[in-house]
């Protein structure tokens, strides 16, 4: 959708292949044959003797000496525009390891976003909830206004913390890693796992891709419907698995499902999914069922029902970087008339919170096919097209549009193509 640019507009175009790429034999000059036909250099036959081949690449170069010089200087131009404009829009990024541009995401996030600060925490405290000084003007997803019992539970019972391991940072330099299909066979693993911090999303696995797109997850954000089945193979054992609000029954499940682990786990005989309980935690497994099947209802898709994670893992996301995503990067109105729903993708409320919390900012596996492409699959993981967005309530090519800026601007860089 936002390539830049195309073999095909360097290159000479196809004549005869249906799948639009140039045939291979078409960039080789024609030659007369040994009884005037014509043939190609690459062709098998005597004129292709070792005496003639300098003669022949003199004449093919000669003939061919426009485009080549055309390619040439084709690709000048795109690296010194690269390395002028300090983006990655053609090239994936080279970064020196040993340097920090402290403050320079700072600097170019407030060009973009009116009132930028770093002053909001990262994820909701328990001390907000006690006393509430300042009430939140919205509801979710922008906001905690109506949830704020809910949340003195909730709170309660999780942790809103910066491991001391991401504290310590001098520089934080942070991947986002987006669900998209051109992280697939991009080896990019390697590259993903040398970051400080790597955000992750929704239930996108590493096991079995982490050649193309790594293991190491510090944040994984998700929803309850994103949420992964079985959060322990596809994060680390200290990854902050972060819980994006979008409606209060998503609080309502987060607490069910921790309460009842405490619970459990206090008897010392957590059930795991796939093993056979004793017949002394039935009783408790019931229960635990029972309330879980109480918050089931009111989600567009079935979350779990046991979710095998540390509680302290925990984390949940605090809906001013939702605000900000919404109505500082795609402009939306903080108060749709219901028929209008948009929403931000949580990729693009990723981005937004690495740019208040980062000192560098990259991203890989972003972008969407174009609109008119329905057989493109959309992720790296599974074989799912454009069609299955179509209740999305997300708008991708205005999405697109505001990662297209922040490129440009240099505020964050590409480690894959968009
Ligand atoms: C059917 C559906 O509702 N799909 C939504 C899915 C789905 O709910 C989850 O995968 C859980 O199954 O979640 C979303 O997104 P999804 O989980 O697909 O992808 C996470 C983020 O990666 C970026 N992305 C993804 C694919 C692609 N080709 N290009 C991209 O740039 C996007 O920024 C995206 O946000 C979501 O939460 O935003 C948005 C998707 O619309
Ligand atoms: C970041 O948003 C997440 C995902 O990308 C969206 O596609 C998804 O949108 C769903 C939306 O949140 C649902 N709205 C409510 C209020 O729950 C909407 O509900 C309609 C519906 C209801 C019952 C059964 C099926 C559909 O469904 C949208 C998805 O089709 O929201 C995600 C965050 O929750």
């Amino acid at each position: 959708m936002m390539g830049c640019w195309s073999p095909k507009d360097v290159l000479p175009s196809s004549r005869g292949r249906e799948d639009g790429l140039v045939d291979p034999t078409e960039l080789l000059p024609t030659l007369p044959g040994p009884r005037g036909r014509t043939v190609t250099s690459g062709s098998h036959n005597e004129s292709s003797s070792p005496r003639l081949m300098p003669l022949l690449l003199i004449k093919m170069i000669n003939k061919s000496r426009g485009k080549i010089l055309g390619v040439l200087a084709l690709f000048l131009v795109m690296v010194w525009y690269s390395i002028y404009r300090e983006d990655s829009f053609y090239f994936p990024v080279q970064e020196n390891k040993t340097t920090c541009p402290l403050g320079e995401v700072e600097r170019k996030a407030a060009q973009l976003i009116g009132n930028y600060t770093r002053d909001h925490p990262l994820f909701l405290q328990l001390k907000d909830y006690f006393w509430v000084k300042t009430p939140s003007l919205y509801e979710l997803p922008y906001g905690t206004k109506g949830s704020e019992d809910i949340l003195l539970r909730l709170l309660s019972i999780t942790h809103y913390s910066l491991p001391e391991s991401i504290q310590r940072l001098k520089c934080r330099r942070c991947a986002v890693v987006g669900n998209g299909h051109r992280l697939r066979n991009s080896s990019m693993g390697e590259t993903i796992n040398t970051y400080d911090v790597v955000i992750r999303l929704n239930n996108a696995p590493v096991h079995g891709y982490e050649q193309d797109v790594g293991s190491k997850t510090t944040m994984r954000l998700f929803y309850p419907e994103s949420a992964h089945f079985n959060p322990r193979t596809e994060n680390n054992p200290d990854t902050l698995l972060v819980l994006v609000p979008f409606k209060p029954m998503d609080f309502q499940w987060m607490e069910a499902i921790l309460n009842d682990k405490k619970r459990v786990s206090m008897v010392g005989n957590w059930v795991q999914p796939s093993s056979q309980p004793t017949l002394g935690v039935l009783p408790l497994l019931l229960g635990h069922i029972s309330v879980l099947l109480q918050v089931r209802k009111g989600f567009w898709k079935q979350p779990p029902l046991i979710w095998d994670a540390n509680p302290e893992q925990v984390r949940i996301l605090n809906p001013y970087y939702m605000e900000v995503t919404a109505a500082k990067l795609l402009n939306l109105s903080m108060k749709q008339p219901r028929k209008v729903k948009q929403k931000p993708t949580t990729g693009l409320l990723a981005i937004t919170l690495a740019l208040h919390f980062c000192d560098l900012v990259h991203i890989a596996g972003f972008g969407y096919p174009d609109s008119a492409n329905k057989k493109q699959t959309i992720h790296y993981y599974e074989q799912i097209t454009l069609k299955s967005m179509a209740a999305s309530e997300h708008n991708v090519s205005h999405e697109a549009v505001a990662i297209k800026r922040m490129l440009e601007l240099g505020l964050i860089r590409n480690l894959t193509y968009f």
